[in-house]
């Protein structure tokens, strides 16, 4: 039993890997770019077919119906999006569609495994940079089997801060995030960052490179990898009000430590959002 995921682990390398490289060739070729929720929201065929392949590879392996499938475009076309306590994967096959579509190059597969509701493991693949991210539940945090660990900083003022602007343009939104970097900006911290995909922000702070990540509308297959990966560096995973990161709320805060979530968590202006498990209707 003790090493019962290790396979499904390995496989999932493999797969991020294939699917990574078929990233990689359609972005030397025209990108034909569609919308979703917005229309900043994009998508383009290259995230339909590479999660057509993940799901394709890891059915084919495991067999017909053993395992369920969250996944960024199979729920933007329907599908349900509950976690339940079987195992289930949890996949964003273009993390980072707008760097995709502008060139900006940092896109990553984002591929995790959780069962009973707990993740067991993640595997981010940040494609343009050949970097492949993965944890596995008390195992350790990897970027191209290189362990990784989250930087030691516990001085707010010493740190390199991530966050997003999202797809959501309301004024309310758009108004409190900015508010929030504009307090953090003013603690003073160091920097400011973005890399445009949530999944590397994560590996980022994995890496140590950043002390924090933190958004509010990511969706589950945006953190679910990074969220093992970002623990098992050494990190820590809060809610936006300091309370256990749930990964059906769309809010997360992955930090170096708790001195600094605490820190920033202070600053975050909350704004609603529908969670990701919500009843189709309230979507
Ligand atoms: O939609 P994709 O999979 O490219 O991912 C999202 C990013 O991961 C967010 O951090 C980011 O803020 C955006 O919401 C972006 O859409
Ligand atoms: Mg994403």
């Amino acid at each position: 039993m003790e090493d019962q995921w290790q396979r499904a682990y390995d496989f999932a390398v493999e797969v991020a890997r294939k699917a990574g490289e078929e990233i990689r060739k359609a972005g030397e070729r025209e990108i034909r770019v569609m919308t979703k929720s917005s229309t900043v929201d994009l998508v383009t065929k290259t995230d339909e077919r590479v999660e057509k392949i993940i799901i394709g590879s890891l059915t084919d392996e495991f067999g017909e119906g053993t395992h369920c499938f969250i996944g960024e475009e199979s729920v933007a076309k329907g599908e349900p999006c509950i976690l339940t306590d079987k195992p289930t994967w949890i996949i964003d096959p273009v993390d980072g569609t707008t760097n995709f579509v502008h060139g900006f190059p940092f896109v990553a597969v984002s591929i995790a495994f959780a069962v009973n509701k707990q993740l067991e493991f993640g595997v981010v693949y940040s494609c343009l940079e050949d970097k492949m991210y993965k944890a596995r539940k008390g195992k350790g945090a990897f970027c191209n089997d290189q362990q990784i660990q989250v930087s030691d900083v516990k001085d707010i003022h010493k740190s390199i801060i991530i966050s997003e602007h999202g797809t959501d343009r309301s004024p309310e939104k758009v108004t409190k995030t900015f508010s929030t970097m504009q307090k953090i900006l003013c603690i003073p911290v160091h920097g400011l960052r973005g890399s445009g995909t949530a999944a590397t922000n994560m590996c980022l702070v994995a890496t140590g490179a950043v002390e924090a990540f933190f958004e509010i509308g990511i969706h589950c297959w945006d953190i679910a990898a990074g969220a093992v990966i970002v623990q098992e560096a050494g990190g820590i995973l809060l809610d936006v009000d300091g309370g256990p990161l749930d990964l059906m709320s769309r809010r997360m805060v992955s930090a170096n430590n708790e001195t600094i979530a605490k820190r920033i968590i202070k600053e975050i202006e909350i704004f609603p959002v529908v969670r990701d498990d919500a009843p189709a209707e309230k979507q």
